[in-house]
């Protein structure tokens, strides 16, 4: 990739068979890399094609990241983004041929998660972003800071991947007085290290919008674009420049017929094409337009080419990497991606250096500053050499005057000592000679005095400009300061406003949980509601069962009568009245050991946890008719509870 060059560099990736695809094979049509050439090589027995196509770089099929990366001179590039430059590398290609692997080069889980892990196959952003925090760290004379931004365009909607609580509709696109297209409201987060911006790449990886389908199984259904924002302050020469760098993956040009989208899946294939559309369409309109003669290029139908404004054909440098999947099914597709990188390779940009408007102005001042100080030092020296010659004679005079010509002095100067020198010359012999150290000549010649007089105009004039220069730069060397404090307290705010966006999404979180939590007392209040009327039932069906069995077991319904109603009705395990120990047991006795809880019933009992219920009567020691009413007066109660409290 040769950057000396301003139109967009295109590369050809091509890569390798997936183990699939291996399987099929590609018999009918050929599409090879000829690195040595940087040539692409196509022919198709089927359809009598046999081309060769000439790019700025091409990769093999075995090229690795690295060698990507090195191929495509991104270091470079990188540098001239810190010079203020703006850059903007975009992947473009059919579905599954390669972009999201070139340029983020994490694999993808089967919810399509992507699986960050830092190792031979990153792809070109996050070595971009480390190579340019490299860059800057260089750059020891420099303040810098670094703006990360993080968007999707998906089905025309611009969402914030940095900011998931971005409405439905999506962000809305600007136009600033520049003429750039930019997104309004998007966060911009401030990062120092290249640690930083990959930690919002990640979390921005893990909103992007991607699916299924037959032709990639982890595919991106959505444009998206990081941005570096590097905003670099040189303190030596009080320069400030401003440029971006942009990394774009694009979504894949989609044929339905392969990858068999339907229903939801077809309307969102249908929306990725007429972005791209819109791309190829803007591609071809700048690679016939002709320098110098007025064009329309049709940027507007979409937010994706409004975006890409600048970048192609634009003010940027701009690389195209152009990716094919080398299958026989694809091939109509690798040939329409090879016609628009060829066209794109045609069109010129201008990159230009980003420099601050108040740059600009205190640099074209501290030209003219300069040169004014030239001219003082000049009329100094000039002043000197006249002073020196006030003291002499004519003809002393004139002999200094030839000394004078003779140094190293600005042409326009010695000028005018050999003007001073020919006017002493052609002025006639000195009458006052005999007295030389007293009356001094020079001083009161005419030329001479008139020649000081303009000297001192041009001095004063001169002193003037320079003091007019120095107050003008000290108003912007202030307007500078107040712009960096304006530019510190913005990026305070937006921190303060980052932490509060996050103690909003925790509180969310929060009233999520409780809500769930809620949702789980609910549901066990519904259970002990159950559990209470399944009680209940029970009650009237003892309650039945006693009535028939009045008339067998008089005894006991004695007891019952003096002791509690119901009771005897329940189903209680009975003494063992053959012991005769047990015969000896008085009657208040054998009541309480007759009417003791069964084991079994304690048991489930204590599964509703009773102990609030009496702490002086615990339910153990309640007779079981007790106990299913307290039981029974519990539930109701917080049943009426959960009623109460919702
Ligand atoms: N150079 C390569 N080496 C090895 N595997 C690759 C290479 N390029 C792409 N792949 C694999 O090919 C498959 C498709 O690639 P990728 O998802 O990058 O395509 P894409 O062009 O981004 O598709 P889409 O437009 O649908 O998002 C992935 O499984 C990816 O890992």
């Amino acid at each position: 990739m040769d950057y000396s060059k301003t139109s967009i560099g295109v590369a050809i990736r091509i890569r390798p068979l997936l183990p699939d695809e291996a399987l099929k094979g590609h018999t009918n049509s050929y599409i090879e890399a000829d690195s040595s050439s940087q040539s692409i090589i196509v022919s198709n027995i089927q359809q009598n094609i046999n081309k060769r196509y000439k790019f700025d770089t091409t990769l093999e099929e075995t090229a690795s990241q690295e060698e990507v990366f090195n191929e495509l001179k991104i270091e470079t590039l990188v540098k001239k983004v810190v010079e203020g430059f703006n850059a903007t590398i975009f992947a473009y290609g059919q579905t599954g041929s390669g972009k999201t692997f070139t340029m983020e080069g994490y694999e993808y889980d089967s919810r399509l998660r992507p699986i960050i892990k830092d190792n031979e196959n990153i792809g070109l952003a996050p070595r971009s972003i480390k190579a340019l925090f490299n860059e800057l760290q260089n750059k020891k004379s420099t303040d810098f800071t670094v703006y990360c931004t993080y968007i999707q365009l998906y089905k025309e909607n611009i969402y914030d991947l940095l900011n998931p609580a971005h409405t439905k509709a999506g962000l809305k696109l600007r136009w600033n007085k520049h003429e750039e297209f930019y997104v309004e409201n998007v966060f911009m987060h401030p990062c120092h290290t290249a640690q930083e911006v990959l930690t919002y790449y990640h979390q921005g990886l893990k909103n992007k919008i991607m699916a299924s389908h037959n032709v990639n199984a982890a595919s991106s259904r959505s444009h998206s674009i990081l941005s570096l924002i590097v905003e670099a302050v040189n303190n030596k020469v009080g320069k400030i420049t401003t440029s971006r760098m942009q990394l774009v993956d694009l979504a894949g040009s989609e044929k339905t017929s392969l990858t068999g989208n339907e229903g939801m899946a077809l309307k969102e294939s249908i929306e990725i094409n007429k972005a791209l559309f819109t791309l190829r369409q803007v591609i071809s309109a700048l690679s016939t337009a002709r320098i110098g003669e007025p064009s329309f290029v049709p940027y507007r139908d979409s937010k994706l080419t409004s975006l890409l404004k600048q970048s192609i054909g634009g003010n940027s440098y701009c690389v195209m990497i152009a990716c094919i999947a080398p299958i026989d099914d694809y091939f109509d597709e690798n040939v329409s991606t090879l016609l628009y990188a060829t066209k794109a390779g045609n069109i010129a940009n201008e990159p230009i250096k980003n420099l601050d408007p108040k740059t600009k102005v205190i640099k074209e001042l501290k030209k003219e500053l300069k040169k004014a100080k030239e001219e003082l030092s000049q009329a100094n020296k000039h002043i000197v050499i006249l002073t020196e010659l006030i003291t002499l004679d004519k003809a002393q005079q004139i002999s200094k005057l030839k000394e004078y010509e003779k140094q190293p002095l600005r042409k326009s100067q010695i000028k005018k000592i050999q003007d001073l020198r020919s006017t002493l010359e052609n002025f006639g012999p000195d009458k006052r000679s005999t007295s030389p150290e007293k009356f001094p000549k020079v001083a009161f010649n005419e030329n001479s005095a008139q020649n000081t007089e303009e000297i001192g105009e041009k001095l004063y004039d001169s002193v003037k400009m320079i003091r007019d220069l120095m107050e003008h730069n000290k108003k912007l060397k202030a307007a500078l300061r107040d712009q960096t404090s304006a530019r510190k307290n913005k990026e305070a705010e937006v921190l303060q406003l980052q932490y509060e966006n996050r103690e909003l999404i925790m509180k969310i979180e929060n009233l999520e949980n409780l809500l769930k939590e809620g949702g789980r007392t609910n549901r066990n209040l519904i259970e002990m509601q159950h559990a209470k009327e399944d009680l209940e039932k029970r009650v009237i069906q003892m309650e039945i069962e006693r009535e028939e069995e009045k008339p067998k077991r008089k005894w006991a319904s004695k007891r019952v009568i003096r002791d509690e109603n119901y009771v005897k009705t329940v189903n209680f395990e009975k003494p063992a009245s053959t012991s005769p120990s047990r015969n000896r047991e008085t009657k208040s006795q054998m009541r309480e050991s007759e009417y003791k809880m069964p084991a079994i019933q304690n048991k489930t009992l204590q599964n509703f946890d009773l102990r609030p219920i009496s702490q002086d009567r615990p339910i153990e020691n309640m007779s079981k008719l007790d106990a299913i009413k307290a039981l029974s007066m519990m539930l109701r109660g917080r049943a009426e509870a959960a009623k109460k409290f919702g």
